[in-house]
């Protein structure tokens, strides 16, 4: 391969590349080593899960993905599909929390990324509105945050973190503090939208059988500073639905994940 093969190569892998973390650490100011190095790279439309024990840096890293915080070394790297931004543009998060503000309707916290944006109020309802009817929520437009469940004030948090049609959805453990009917209707619903949008996904996650149910890819990482365990590929008929949440092949990935976990919480502990 010629050397201009060779660098049309490299340059087509990494215009591919939706998020791209090298040498990333983070030390924060009380001395605590929460990250890395780590080394990660997402290609764009990939749907990935990061797992690892608690406090080893998986929130400080879609924190420094979205440009919440910084590095403390490395480079990071983002990329929309007209190119490359700086971290947290093109980038929708989802926390844990839900985080409604309880003195507005449902459309009206959906539609604040728009309007801390500038964009005009009744643009801004319009897509407010498609991005409620993207997560099943119309009829709860006028609602106030009270009136819901949490499985709906999770869908809510989505339907804000969509309606700015971010290429690249992070998401803090959206789930886990929801019932397991209710995160096993989420889990369903939020693989059609990624299949329907093509929006990159980044799902941090403390669950072995959600990381397998979701992903592409499951990245495992090591106790604190947070670094690369391992990183298996979850391939399975799509799409995904019952008939694979009971297989044999995912209980299969399971185990597998679940050993790729293992050396995390066998050693010393760094709580
Ligand atoms: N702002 C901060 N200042 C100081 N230390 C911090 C800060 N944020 C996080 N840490 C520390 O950095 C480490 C990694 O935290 P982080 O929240 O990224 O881990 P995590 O893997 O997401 O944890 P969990 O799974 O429990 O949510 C922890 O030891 C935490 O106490």
């Amino acid at each position: 391969m010629s050397a201009a093969q060779i660098s049309s190569t490299v340059e087509a892998s990494l215009t591919a590349l939706a998020v791209s973390l090298r040498g990333v650490t983070k030390t924060y100011d009380n001395g605590v080593m929460a990250l890395g190095p780590l080394d990660l790279a997402v290609c764009k439309g990939e749907f990935i899960s990061l797992l690892g024990p608690s406090g080893c840096g998986k929130s400080t890293a879609l924190r420094i993905i979205a440009g919440l915080s910084a590095p403390s070394s490395g480079t990071v790297r983002v990329a929309r599909h007209e190119g490359e931004v700086q971290p947290g543009h093109g980038i929708g998060f989802v926390f844990q929390e839900p985080t409604l503000m309880p003195w507005t309707s449902v459309r009206e916290n959906v539609r604040l990324p728009l309007k801390l944006g500038g964009v005009a109020k009744a643009q801004g309802r319009a897509r407010a509105d498609e991005a409620l009817a993207s997560v099943g929520l119309t009829d709860f437009a006028d609602a106030y945050p009270r009136e819901l469940s949490g499985g709906m004030k999770m869908r809510v948090s989505l339907a804000r973190a969509l309606v700015t049609d971010p290429d690249i959805l992070l998401m803090d453990e959206p789930f886990a503090a929801l019932d397991e009917i209710t995160r096993f209707r989420l889990n369903n619903d939020l693989l059609a939208l990624w299949r329907a949008l093509g929006k990159t996904v980044i799902f941090v996650t403390h669950s072995v059988f959600e990381s397998v149910y979701l992903s592409q890819r499951v990245v495992v990482m090591t106790a604190r500073p947070g670094r690369i365990q391992a990183d298996l590929r979850i391939e399975t008929v799509e799409p995904r639905g019952e008939e694979f949440r009971t297989s044999t092949a995912y209980s299969d990935y399971c185990r597998r994940v679940s050993a790729a976990l293992a050396p995390s919480y066998s050693g010393q502990s760094t709580l």
